[in-house]
């Protein structure tokens, strides 16, 4: 039926084709007609993009064995914006057990079944299993327990979540409040929720989910205080599902979007765990209840993972952004509207400067956000194999850099796709663009995993610590090293003095360092106000100035974020053209950053107003000469159709058709009349059905 009415439709648009207005130009013509004109091979870009031929073509078959099942295939996959939040949480573990019994199999590798989820778009409730609870215990747990633990994880016999957050502490990790007492006479922790701000709260898959979980509670051996250590915590029995004594757990309730994972809440009732279970790699309690403590040097190692996901997350930001910005500027790019007189060929709305102003520096940032995942992601493997041969030196350096790019990436994409939902205008609110559920399913990264404000702030404490190493003529190494040189930086002015200047690399980033030291000598200032030359990082200096202070922190990650743009551009193997055009978005991500905060460049005369203007004008020119490669600068992302899940974005351009199938193919067309017709609407329109209504008064 739904079907038939949808061939219905699409027969009646085809056959009044004729009446079209001179003007008019078909949505794939004007798709073919940009990549003609593009200046280099998007096919060629892409190959470097994405590290390759083989992984481009290890995609592909990966999107063909998902199209081949009933739970991955493109229909699948189109309807899940229809579906309820029990029907996706049921779908997404549905996938998530048929990939890891694909892996299982051997028919997939580890890396081929995270790549497939990632294709497929649906977090579950195993997310966390294999991104959190698998990797806590490889990287907490002694030999012994990864021994006994990985296999029943890596089995599925067991399904983990990652339980740190508490209704009342989220961000204060210190202060979380759940207990871990240790009972010397039976050799077992018993784990209590003691108030109600301490019953743990958001952990995903948690919920329905987990059989176990990686609980993060407060050690206290002898009445005293150990902080907080990692438990594996059985909650539920392995034969029935059901909540095992003590333990009270369920699904905290629909959310702005992620609705397909059971993010849960678990209240614990004196719930008795073995010694064993505390995770001892780098802490001990003996039988007899002695601790021992991580080696200085480890004291965060309970903060492990999470370095670990933010690295992660810095690296999905350019690629989320990557997938928005191709939806929207292929559909912006086929739209035409207005022309001066009716019939004429009205312009492609991406011809519009407040379009382009808006998606070629997003296009340009998702270019940023990806040669930046790579490089932390590189960071954190060197780290990784560092950490592994016992030298955990490069640990304050990663942590500091990767929480303010997980602030800056996150808020990057987060912001850059409902700008280009915005962008769409009226279709890009319908679901059927594919961006309403990116957003909603993406947005929640500014909080997870640190709250960016507050991980800002934990790199603006060490820009600040750096300063004051400085001051003590002592060494600053790592992304904060250029404050070394802050004294003469900040006596420095701009040197423009033409519009072309502002396109030359050494230009941008002398204005983005000055702007980066000068916010930080500022912030530096603000601290010293009243302490007597003592910094509190918990007093009312810092706790009054934290606006600055954020604000610092993510001028810092902007350098870092462009200067590692411009190297990697510089060392990519790119083919002449494809560098050409790069080299320009390297420009305009530099000077989209400059005049998103200009006032700062004034602050201290670093600017003057005719050098701004040129900036302007110079942004304005070159948005123009990237605007003929503005599709090719998207297909070079590499991102299939079946990845977009996208009316608007999809790559042949046929935006209008692909609107009215999926829209007329939806259950709520199912019948003509609808589903409110007999029960609610016909009583009052149907006038027999009123006749009769009447008649019974
Ligand atoms: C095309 C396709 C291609 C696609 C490709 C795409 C590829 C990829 C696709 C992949 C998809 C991804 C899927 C992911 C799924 C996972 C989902 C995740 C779900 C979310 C899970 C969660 O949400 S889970 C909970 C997270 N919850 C937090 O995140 C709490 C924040 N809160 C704190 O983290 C602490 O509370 C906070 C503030 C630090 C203060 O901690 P505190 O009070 O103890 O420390 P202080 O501030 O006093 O600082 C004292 C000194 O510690 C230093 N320090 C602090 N932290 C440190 C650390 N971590 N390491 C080292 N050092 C550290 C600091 O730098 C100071 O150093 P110093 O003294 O030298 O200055
Ligand atoms: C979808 C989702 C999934 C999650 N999954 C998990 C999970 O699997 N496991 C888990 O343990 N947790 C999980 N969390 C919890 C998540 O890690 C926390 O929500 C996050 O760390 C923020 O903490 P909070 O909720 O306490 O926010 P709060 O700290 O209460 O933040 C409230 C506001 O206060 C501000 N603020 C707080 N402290 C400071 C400060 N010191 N300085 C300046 N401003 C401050 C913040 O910027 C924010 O605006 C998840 C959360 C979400 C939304």
């Amino acid at each position: 039926m739904v079907r038939e009415h949808c061939d219905r439709t699409t027969a009646l648009v085809n056959e009044s084709s004729q009446l079209v207005l001179a003007g008019h130009v078909e949505p794939q013509d004007d798709l073919r007609a940009e990549r003609k004109r593009a200046s280099f091979s998007s096919q060629e870009l892409a190959v470097v993009l994405n590290g390759g031929t083989e992984v481009l073509q290890r995609r592909s078959r990966l999107i063909s064995q998902l199209q081949s099942t009933s739970w991955g295939s493109q229909a699948a996959v189109s309807q899940r914006c229809f579906h309820s939040r029990e029907q996706l949480h049921v779908e997404g573990l549905v996938a998530q057990t048929e990939i890891w019994k694909l892996m299982q199999s051997g028919a997939l590798s580890q890396q081929d079944a995270k790549d497939m989820e990632t294709l497929l778009t649906l977090p579950g409730g195993l997310t966390l299993h294999q991104y959190m609870f698998i990797p806590t215990i490889e990287t907490q747990g002694d030999e012994e327990q990864q021994a006994y633990w990985l296999p029943k994880a890596r089995a599925l016999e067991i399904t983990g979540a990652y339980a740190q957050t508490e209704m009342g502490h989220g961000t204060f990790v210190r202060g979380l409040e759940t207990t871990a007492t240790y009972d010397r006479a039976s050799e077992e922790f018993i784990i209590h929720s003691p108030a109600l701000s301490s019953i743990k709260w958001w952990p995903g898959g948690l919920g329905k989910t987990a059989t176990h979980c990686i609980m993060l509670a407060r050690l206290i051996i002898n009445s005293k205080d150990h902080g907080l250590h990692p438990f594996v915590m059985q909650i539920r029995d392995l034969h029935t599902h059901l909540p095992l004594a003590g333990v009270r757990v369920g699904d905290i309730g629909p959310k702005f979007g992620y609705n397909g994972v059971d993010n849960g809440y678990l209240m614990l009732d004196r719930v008795r765990i073995p010694r064993r279970a505390m995770l001892m790699r780098h802490a001990r309690v003996t039988p007899d209840g002695h601790y021992f403590p991580p080696s200085a040097e480890n004291a965060k190692a309970t903060y492990g993972t999470m370095v670990a996901i933010r690295a992660l997350l810095v690296d999905e930001a350019g690629w989320v952004l990557a997938r928005a910005t191709t939806i929207a500027v292929r559909y912006t790019a086929i739209r035409r509207q207005t022309s001066e007189r009716v019939g004429d060929k009205e312009l492609q709305v991406l011809d519009y400067q407040n379009l382009a102003a808006t998606l070629l520096p997003l296009v340009a940032s998702a270019y940023a956000l990806i040669f930046m995942g790579k490089a932390s992601s590189d960071m954190y493997k060197r780290f990784e194999q560092d950490r592994d041969a016992g030298n955990l030196a490069s640990l304050p350096e990663l942590h500091v850099l990767l929480a303010g790019m997980k602030a800056l990436s996150t808020w990057t994409a987060a912001d850059g796709i409902e700008a280009c939902r915005r962008g769409c205008g009226g279709h890009g609110y319908s679901a059927l663009s594919g961006l309403p559920d990116l957003y909603a399913s993406y947005v929640q990264n500014v909080t997870l995993e640190g709250d960016n404000n507050v991980m800002s702030l934990q790199t603006a404490r060490h820009l600040v610590k750096s300063q004051e190493a400085v001051a003590k003529g002592r060494r600053v190494e790592g992304s904060a090293a250029y404050l070394q040189r802050a004294e003469q930086e900040l006596h420095r002015k701009c040197s423009v003095q033409a519009p072309q200047d502002w396109q030359t690399a050494e230009v941008l980033d002398a204005a983005l360092r000055h702007r980066a030291t000068y916010l930080a000598a500022e912030g530096h200032k603000l601290l010293l106000r009243h302490g007597g030359g003592k910094i509190n990082f918990a007093g009312p200096d810092w706790n009054g100035n934290t606006v600055q202070l954020i604000h610092m922190a993510q001028a810092h990650s902007q350098l870092v974020l462009h200067t590692t743009f411009a190297q990697s551009v510089h060392q990519a193997d790119l083919e002449p053209a494809a560098r050409a055009a790069l080299i320009k978005l390297v420009a305009l991500h530099g000077m989209s950053l400059l005049l998103r905060d200009l006032q700062d460049l004034f602050m201290d005369g670093y600017l003057q107003a005719f050098q701004a203007q040129m900036l302007v004008q110079r942004r304005n020119e070159l948005l123009l000469e990237l605007r003929p490669d503005a599709v090719a600068l998207v297909d070079s992302f590499g991102i299939a159709d079946y990845q977009l899940n996208s009316c608007l974005g999809r790559s042949d351009g046929d935006v209008y058709r692909a609107l009215l199938e999926a829209a007329s193919g939806q259950q709520l067309n199912k019948t003509e009349e609808g589903p409110a017709w007999n029960a609610v609407l016909k009583p009052w329109l149907d006038p027999a059905s009123r006749q009769q209504a009447r008649s019974k008064l």
